[in-house]
């Protein structure tokens, strides 16, 4: 993906941005993609970016303003857009639970550095969520958060470098597990783009 500071790079390459590592939380509204985002970003020493903040600053607005404005498909690309060109170091990626729609916003995290699927099941997601009256949830008019979470549960499964089980698992449990994957991960230098 070009640089999006075209200008500083063609003035000297040491302003060209480094962009890795960094890590991604995917998974449904209410996995805790943002309670573990700030967690993880305070235990790593890394900024964390919450991708529905960027939205409603980048767009001006809550995210329920936002998809009553834009209507469903244009919310979706709206945030298929600013996540997609996304440009970060050492940076916890907490995203929306309806990225998974954007296929060049899930490339980009996946450039980016080790996507991490926060797995609840449906019912956690129904008990946190309950009836997301006002909470900004991407879906069609009608459609229920069981189908909702049929549809999206296998892309997660694909985008993801690591499924933590969040079920009954607290932030600290979380965090024991995922630190010392992401430690192994990182020294191994799997992540696709070069720092
Ligand atoms: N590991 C956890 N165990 C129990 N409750 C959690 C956990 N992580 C988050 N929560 C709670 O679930 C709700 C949704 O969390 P949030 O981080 O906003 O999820 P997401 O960003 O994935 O939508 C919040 O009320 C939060 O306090
Ligand atoms: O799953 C969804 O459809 C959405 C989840 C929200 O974020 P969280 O997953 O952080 O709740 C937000 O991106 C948007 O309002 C749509
Ligand atoms: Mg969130």
């Amino acid at each position: 993906m070009p640089s999006p500071f075209p200008d500083l790079r063609l003035s000297s390459p040491d302003f060209t941005p480094k962009t890795v590592p960094c890590v991604s939380l995917i998974g449904m509204a209410g996995a805790g993609k943002s309670t573990l985002g700030r967690a993880l970003a305070e235990r790593l020493g890394w900024a964390l970016v919450d991708t529905d903040r960027l939205m409603e600053a980048h767009w001006g607005g809550s995210l329920q303003a936002l998809l009553d404005r834009f209507g469903l498909e244009n919310f979706l690309r709206a945030e298929e857009d600013v996540v997609a060109k996304l440009w970060l170091w050492r940076t916890v990626v907490a995203t929306g639970g309806s990225v998974i729609y954007g296929p060049s916003a899930v490339r980009r995290l996946r450039e980016l550095g080790p996507v991490v699927y926060l797995r609840v099941t449906v019912g956690t997601v129904c008990e946190r969520v309950r009836d997301a009256q006002g909470r900004g949830l991407a879906r069609r008019p009608g459609q229920s958060l069981e189908e909702l979470y049929a549809e999206r549960e296998p892309l997660y499964r694909e985008a993801a470098d690591l499924i933590l089980e969040m079920d009954d698992c607290s932030v600290d449990m979380a965090l024991e597990r995922l630190c010392p994957w992401l430690e192994n991960r990182l020294q191994a230098g799997l992540h696709p783009a070069g720092s």
